[in-house]
Formats: C-alpha cells, sequence, structure tokens
C-alpha cells in the first residue's frame, strides 16, 4: 500500500498530453459483447478501471488482447456468465454488462456496481429501461438477474438524467426487436462516443447527443474499429492546475468545445485561456476572482471538476459558492482541504470557500476519484510537502499521474506506507 507524496509550491510549465477518455473507455469495452467478431478500440487510457473490466471480459469467455493503447477483444467464444462479486464491485461501469449482456444473451446475472462513493448511486432507471424492454429484473442477495424471452423496442422516459442509464439502455436495445426511444436522454460526448462505436458495429441510432434516441434494433453486430475521445475531465482537471500553479501549460489531445462551462469559469476567473486545433494554452492571473458554480448535466458544469475546482477556488479573492446538483454531498474532499488551511463551510447544500488561504502540506485522504485530483492540485498549491493516502481511487481515472506532473516541473512521488499508517488508513 503506497501514499502519494506532492511537494508544494513548484511553478508548472511544459506540455501534457490528455488521454483517453476514462468514462468512454469503461463503456466501450462492455460494448463489445454484443458483437458476433473481433472489436478493436484505439486510444485506451492506462488506468486500473480499464484493467478490471478487461478482467471481466476475460471472466465471461472474451479473447482480450492489448498493445500498448490498443485493445483487441473478440467476443465470438463469450457465455453468460454470472458475475455476481469480485471485481464488479471495484469499479461503477460493470454495470454496463447488465445492458450489453442482456442485449447479447437476453440474460445476466451482475453484482451491484461499486465506484466513488458520493452519496445514493440508485440503478433504477437502468431497472426501469430493461424492463420496458421487456425483461424481467430482480434483486436476488445483492445481486441483480436479468432474464427476457426476447428485448422489444419500447419508449422510454427517463425520469433524471443518467449517464449511466442512457448508456445502459443503449446498449440492451441496439439488437432489441423494433424501435426505442430515449426520452430526457444525457447527452455527455462519452454517449456519442458509444453510440459512434455501436454505429461502427452496424446499430441504428440516431439523435445521441441530444436529449431524444431513437434506436431501431437490427439482428447482429460485427467488429470494428474505434478511437475513443479524450479524457474532458482529465483535461479539465490539468487546466484547473495549470490555473493554480502553471506558468505556461499546454494541453495536447484536447476537444475544447466538450470543456465550454469550466473554460468559461476560468476566464471569469481571470485566468488566460487560448485554444488552437487541439490544443488548450492556459496562464494564470496575479490575483484570480472568486466565482460561484452549480454543477449541472452536460453542457453545464461537470460534477467531476467540482471538487477540483474548489482547491482552485482556495486561491481566488472573496468568497465563491460550489453547489453539485447531480451529487449534492461529493463534499468528502472539504474536510481534507481544511486540514490543509482552507478556510470552507457549508452553508444549506452548498459550500462556500473564503479565499484566498495560503494552503500547507498535511497528511490528507483521497476518498474517491476526484476528491484525490483535488488533493493533487492541492498539494501541488501549498508550502510544504502533502502526503495523499488513498491512492487506489486517483489510479481508476488518471494515467501516469506522477511522470504526466513530474513532467511539467513537478515533484511528485510514491512512497511505501508504514505499518501504523496502513493501520490508520484502514479504520479511517
Ligand atoms: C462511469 C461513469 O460514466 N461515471 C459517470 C456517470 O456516473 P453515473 O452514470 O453513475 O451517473 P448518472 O448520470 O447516472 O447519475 C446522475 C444522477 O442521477 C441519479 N440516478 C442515476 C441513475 C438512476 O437509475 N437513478 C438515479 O437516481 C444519480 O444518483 C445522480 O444523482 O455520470 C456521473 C454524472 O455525470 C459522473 O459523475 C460519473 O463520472
Ligand atoms: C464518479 C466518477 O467515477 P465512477 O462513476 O466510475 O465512480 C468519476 O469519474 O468522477
Amino acid at each position: 500500500m503506497h501514499k502519494l507524496m506532492v511537494e508544494g509550491g513548484r511553478q508548472l510549465r511544459g506540455t501534457l498530453r490528455v488521454s483517453g477518455a476514462k468514462n468512454s473507455a469503461v463503456a466501450l469495452l462492455p460494448a463489445a459483447i454484443l458483437a458476433e467478431s473481433p472489436v478493436t478500440i484505439e486510444g485506451l487510457p492506462d488506468i486500473s478501471d480499464v484493467g478490471t473490466l478487461s478482467e471481466l471480459l476475460r471472466e465471461i469467455g472474451g479473447e482480450v488482447s492489448q498493445e500498448d493503447r490498443t485493445i483487441h477483444i473478440d467476443p465470438s467464444e463469450m457465455i453468460s456468465m454470472p458475475l455476481p462479486n469480485g471485481r464488479v464491485k471495484k469499479l461503477r461501469a460493470s454495470y454496463y454488462f447488465m445492458g450489453a449482456m442482456l442485449g447479447r444473451f437476453n440474460k445476466a446475472v451482475i453484482g451491484l456496481p461499486g465506484g466513488c462513493q458520493l452519496g445514493p448511486r440508485p440503478i433504477d432507471q437502468h431497472i426501469k429501461g430493461f424492463e420496458a424492454l421487456g425483461a424481467e429484473v430482480t434483486n436476488e442477495q445483492g445481486a441483480i438477474y436479468l432474464r427476457a424471452e426476447k428485448l422489444k423496442g419500447a419508449r422510454i422516459y427517463l425520469d433524471m438524467v443518467s449517464v449511466g442509464a442512457t448508456i445502459n439502455i443503449m446498449l440492451a436495445a441496439v439488437r432489441a426487436e423494433g424501435k426505442t426511444v430515449i426520452e430526457n436522454a444525457a447527452k455527455e460526448p462519452e454517449i456519442i462516443d458509444v453510440a459512434t462505436l455501436l454505429t461502427s458495429m452496424g446499430a441504428n441510432i440516431k439523435g445521441a447527443g441530444t436529449d431524444v434516441i431513437r434506436i431501431e434494433g437490427v439482428e447482429r453486430l460485427t467488429g470494428c474499429l474505434h478511437t475513443i475521445i479524450p479524457d474532458r475531465i482529465e483535461a479539465g482537471t490539468y487546466a484547473i492546475l495549470a490555473a493554480a500553479q502553471g506558468e505556461e501549460v499546454i494541453l495536447d489531445n484536447v476537444i475544447p468545445q466538450h470543456l465550454e462551462s469550466l473554460l468559461a469559469k476560468l476566464r471569469e476567473m481571470g485566468v488566460m485561456i487560448e485554444m488552437k486545433d487541439d490544443q488548450l494554452y492556459i496562464r494564470p492571473p496575479e490575483r484570480m476572482k472568486s466565482v460561484d458554480i452549480k454543477t449541472l448535466v452536460h453542457p453545464g458544469f461537470p460534477t467531476d471538476l467540482q471538487q477540483p475546482f474548489t482547491s482552485l477556488l482556495t486561491n481566488a479573492s472573496g468568497n465563491s459558492v460550489v453547489t453539485d446538483t447531480i451529487y449534492p454531498s461529493r463534499f468528502k474532499h472539504v474536510d481534507e482541504l481544511t486540514r490543509m488551511n482552507a478556510r470552507i463551510r457549508g452553508e444549506g447544500g452548498s459550500v462556500i470557500v473564503h479565499g484566498p488561504s495560503p494552503l500547507y502540506g498535511a497528511s490528507v485522504k483521497a476518498s474517491d476519484l476526484r476528491a484525490g485530483a483535488a488533493l493533487v492540485i492541492a498539494g501541488l498549491m501549498a508550502e510544504g510537502t502533502t502526503e495523499i493516502s488513498g491512492v487506489e481511487h486517483i489510479e481508476r481515472g488518471y494515467e501516469n499521474i506522477v511522470e504526466k506532473l513530474n513532467n511539467l516541473g513537478a515533484n511528485i512521488w510514491y512512497e511505501e506506507m508504514s505499518e501504523i499508517e496502513k493501520e490508520q488508513f484502514q479504520n479511517s
């Protein structure tokens, strides 16, 4: 078990290449289950969620091989093997095995997914969608059993906009008989990416990226080659970091249009941003202005950037109000930032960041992936050294974070935890 050590106060400069999108990759890999011949996916991020999904694909009989960033998945020998526990609990996206296995085999048995603990994360809308398509869904001792004679297209209105439910219903519906319409669908770029892969496999999908998706079921899907879009959340995290501690940082392999809400907020704070093709140039101002943020469904401010952005706000002059309407209790990073001298207090469902307040290195715990990113940013901004435990959360979603940041001039390294630290971590 190791911890991440971050020396604060260094100015960062140089070019950082953004990896393939985690939230696309984790849906694209299960989507390959639906094909009858090999699927090749390029631009894979090297993160633990991808490794876990590759193992799950192997567990159900998939032949999976990887060379560098390209994965080949041969789904032809797959069977609907129950996946009640184990790896399924390591990540959120294991829920995509429900839609994909239901779509291919008309049955699936899968444990409830894990992923970041951000407050309640029900999957009732996924189940509502599967049932509308004709599946019988039961929860037996913590595993979800899905069975259908034959899936039939349906009109499904999502009670709330859900990324996972939208993708899962698409996966189940592409081989169903007839037409499916998903209303109040999520519009995230990752949904378009999954629809692009499925379309290359032979699916008939219209409207991905809008709030009404229409799918005409087809009998079979075949393998294809697909390249994953860049990770807008990784790019956003590093853009925030560059605004906090950069001299002049260039982010490479970015789709700036995917980051409009973040870039608008950074500009409001006075950060200089230039876009050129797939690159972003970021320079912080002398003095940063406070801003309020409220997370919303895409294209609103993404909840996954709320925690990293809170770290940046500690350096802004004035009071900033942060509200998360997607996960109203996604604030576990706040106590840790407070240990580092941030002045943040809760009010109603929001937190108010009083800035600027200098941060000081401390021993802190990453409770989830983006809390981890928030602490890395805070550690780089702080005076002294910060020790971050809970590194496994960060490794779920950030490829080679140590190498990428050290290439910009940071000083970050892993250290093995002492026995006492391990015990304290496990009991905290
Ligand atoms: C693997 C992946 O892509 N994860 C992302 C995905 O998570 P995930 O797909 O789990 O998030 P959703 O978009 O489904 O959740 C949005 C909101 O709807 C609620 N909800 C969702 C489904 C449901 O059946 N019932 C229900 O009540 C959730 O509790 C949450 O409040 O989108 C989130 C919101 O952008 C991101 O933070 C996650 O990074
Ligand atoms: C919440 C996240 O991930 P997951 O849904 O995989 O837990 C995230 O990527 O910020």
